[in-house]
């Protein structure tokens, strides 16, 4: 009789579809050290049902070059268990075959580290891998923290993440809001203060490489003045030589929790950590396995801010805190313009890693559209661990179909994530500044 039963329920939790839907979303005239977000950015959402009707739901990077290798993952599961995880990894392998033009290339014109065909694969594995554990949390009646090992926390920490921005896009595209402009350190201590008042975010990172950095170190005093002890960062992607990244840690050794990729290899790290207290974090020199030896035995970074969608998933996520607590080196957490379902998935695996040490960032409250229908609440600056089965989201299937209509109808332009192009449309002469920039 159990073993009818066992039968019966690897019988319901196989599945037997997967959706894929690209959308774009609205995204803010925010700056870096490429040029600006364009008006909309693409997202893929991928549903996965078994055969006892239940649907889990995951979200990645929704870049052609990401969809390209959705397809034939989707294809391929059906008829697989929905708990074979591991399984995601080698089916991954034989299905999808190797992205075109990948080799030596810098992912998003370099602010996500390299691209290589593995990292590429891996990133859209991890929308997979959330989808599958979604629906075997709901199927179980549990908790994607559980599946996981269980929750150590209740709440996750985040971040404020800041940004020099314009205060609309250029040639008027996109959707409007009343941020406004903030390109000074009036501007960005505004900005911080709207954040800390609505959300009520305790540390403040500021991305930089937008201005030279006499501005940036001002815009970060001026924040330090104005939240005196609250902890900061700054991450310029790499825009500095090494004796600029060092002039900047002296100048805020003593308000910088981190200095955030001020270089940009494990090279030119190694060599700002050599010369400075200042802890240095990444998420551009170790943002795979192979990165981490030779940047951990080097002393290159003494902080990884992972991101579940580029190191493979949740799991894989959890094995990287194990390879930072073994070699003494602090964990946080990226995040690009993400979605309610993948910061429900970064609060979950937040929750079961021990070594959490520092706020996460995330771009969420710059996102002013979900595909979920209860948007993530940000209470004292943190998310409540959801202990719902799954994720504990919904998806609001009229907001996907709208999203996805507004990707359908692109030309093209904003379907592949390129913020140079969209900063010339402000000043037609823009290059992809050469590396390092200051
Ligand atoms: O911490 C980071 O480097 C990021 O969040 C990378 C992003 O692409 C960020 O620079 C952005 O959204 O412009
Ligand atoms: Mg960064």
């Amino acid at each position: 009789m159990k073993t009818v039963d066992a039968t019966d329920r690897s019988a319901a939790l196989t599945v037997t579809e997967v959706r894929l839907t690209p959308i774009l979303i609205a995204d803010p005239p925010l700056l870096n050290t490429q040029g600006v977000h364009q008006p909309y950015t693409p997202r893929l959402i991928i549903e996965v049902v078994t055969a006892d009707g239940t649907t889990g739901v995951g979200e990645t990077y929704g870049d052609t070059r990401y969809l390209d290798l959705a397809a034939p993952l989707a294809k391929a599961l059906p008829g697989r268990p929905v708990s074979d995880l591991n399984g995601l990894f080698t089916l991954a392998e034989q299905v999808c075959g190797d992205p075109a033009e990948v080799s030596d290339s810098v992912d998003v014109g370099g602010l996500r580290g390299v691209q290589t065909a593995d990292k590429l694969r891996l990133s859209v594995i991890s929308g997979f891998e959330v989808a599958c554990l979604d629906a075997l949390g709901k199927a179980l009646g549990l908790p994607v923290h559980a599946l996981l090992g269980g929750k150590v926390r209740d709440h996750i920490d985040y971040s404020a993440y800041l940004f020099y921005r314009l205060a609309a896009h250029p040639q008027g595209q996109g959707e409007p809001d009343d941020w406004g402009a903030a390109l000074d350190p009036e501007g960005v201590v505004a900005q911080a203060r709207r954040f800390a008042e609505t959300y009520g975010f305790g540390s403040f990172k500021l991305k930089g490489g937008v201005f030279p950095p006499e501005e940036e170190i001002a815009a970060v005093r001026a924040l330090a003045e104005a939240f005196p002890g609250r902890p900061l960062r700054l991450d310029p992607n790499g825009a500095w030589s090494v004796p600029t990244s060092l002039h900047v840690a002296r100048e805020l050794a003593d308000v910088l929790e981190y200095l955030e990729d001020p270089a940009s290899s494990t090279d030119r790290m190694a060599e700002v950590a050599a010369g400075t207290e200042v802890p240095l974090a990444t998420n551009m020199c170790v943002t795979t396995f192979p990165e981490i030896q030779e940047a951990f035995t080097r002393g290159a970074v003494q902080v990884v801010l992972s991101d579940h969608h580029y190191w493979g998933g949740l799991r894989n996520t959890q094995q990287l805190a194990a390879v930072c607590r073994t070699f003494g080196v602090g964990l946080s957490m990226h995040s690009n313009t993400h979605l309610g379902i993948s910061l429900a998935a970064m609060t979950h695996v937040a929750a079961t890693v021990p070594n959490l040490d520092y706020a996460c960032d995330s771009h969420y409250p710059w996102q002013t559209e979900d595909v979920i229908t209860e948007r993530h609440v940000f209470e004292g600056g943190r998310l409540a661990v959801s202990d719902r089965p799954g994720l504990g989201v919904e998806l609001d299937r009229e907001v996907l179909a709208a999203l996805h209509r507004r990707w359908l109808e692109d030309d093209g332009t904003m379907r592949d994530r390129d913020d140079a192009a969209a900063m010339r449309k402000a000043d037609p002469r823009w290059q992809t500044p050469s590396v390092p920039r200051w």
